[in-house]
């Protein structure tokens, strides 16, 4: 499996005397989707912070394809594409004009970024809206609006943080089934959510996050394991495994759980 987005050792935060991440290394592989999760204040929205570039590591290094921001910036901001908590646009740009930015930005052929924006305009229930101004959307129509920038572009590695927040159901599921797809054709994804019944069912790997630490990565497996839980496959285990490993007890008392990560 080729790395697509490599985190190596890296020890982060607003402050170089208080840091907010503590050795973290990981990697999401081409094809991948791999979900962070963690607690509010675990440290999530800074990790992807500093994988944006926005902030420098203390310690360690991010690499995406390879290179680190400082080798190749171009290449680096050009391989990844970012999903905001928040949606950010241009107050006076329309739909399509925010898809034409993110097209010319990202060097999209004409005759993909033609085929791409209208079949995202539909798929995500937003050619009615293709000519309204973004002031003028409600707020998980902006949201879709980021999601299709994203998925316009087709980069190699996508960064999502709480993507389902404000979607409706129609819009969860048109964003799920496209991230299978462009994970399909190789592209990885990199999402954070509170969510967990939908990461579990997604995402292939976890990272698990705890006051800045990781307590747990790999598989369903590898975190039930860490979580000093028996190998389980019903759905929601996941959960209970979180709960475990962010609290050291398990579900209506027990023996404490593990705090070591498994790195599978
Ligand atoms: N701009 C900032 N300046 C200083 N400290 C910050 C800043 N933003 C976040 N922090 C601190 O960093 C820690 C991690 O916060 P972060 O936003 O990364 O958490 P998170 O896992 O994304 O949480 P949530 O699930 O609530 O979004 C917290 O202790 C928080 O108070």
């Amino acid at each position: 499996m080729d790395s697509v987005l490599t985190v190596k050792g890296l020890t982060g935060g607003y402050s170089p005397r208080r840091p907010v991440l503590h050795d973290l290394s990981f990697e999401v592989g081409a094809g991948e989707m791999v979900g962070l999760i963690g607690l509010n204040g675990a440290g999530k929205s800074t990790a992807i912070k500093h994988i944006l570039g926005l902030m420098q590591p203390h310690a360690g290094e991010i690499r995406i394809g390879g290179h680190t921001l400082a080798e190749q910036p171009d290449t680096y901001r050009s391989s990844l594409a970012y999903v905001p908590e928040s949606p950010l646009l241009f107050d006076e740009l329309t739909v399509e004009e925010h898809l034409r930015l993110t097209g010319m930005a990202y060097n999209v052929q004409e005759s993909l970024y033609e085929q791409r924006s209208e079949s995202l305009l539909k798929e995500f229930y937003m050619a009615p809206k293709r000519g309204a101004f973004a002031a003028h959307l409600s707020k998980g129509m902006r949201q879709k609006v980021m999601i299709m920038n994203a998925l316009l572009a087709r980069p190699a590695l996508y960064v999502i943080d709480e993507p389902f927040l404000g979607l409706d159901p129609l819009a969860i599921r048109s964003l799920l089934d496209k991230l299978v797809e462009v994970t399909k054709e190789g592209s990885a994804v990199f999402m954070s959510s509170h969510i967990l019944a939908t990461v579990e069912s997604y995402c292939s790997r976890f990272i698990v996050l705890h006051q800045g630490v990781i307590v747990a990565q790999g598989t369903l497996q590898d975190v039930c394991r860490a979580a000093g839980m028996p190998e389980d496959r019903s759905a929601g285990v996941l959960e209970e495994a979180f709960y475990r490993l962010v609290t050291g007890k398990a579900n209506g008392g027990g023996e404490g759980a593990h705090h070591h990560g498994t790195f599978g």
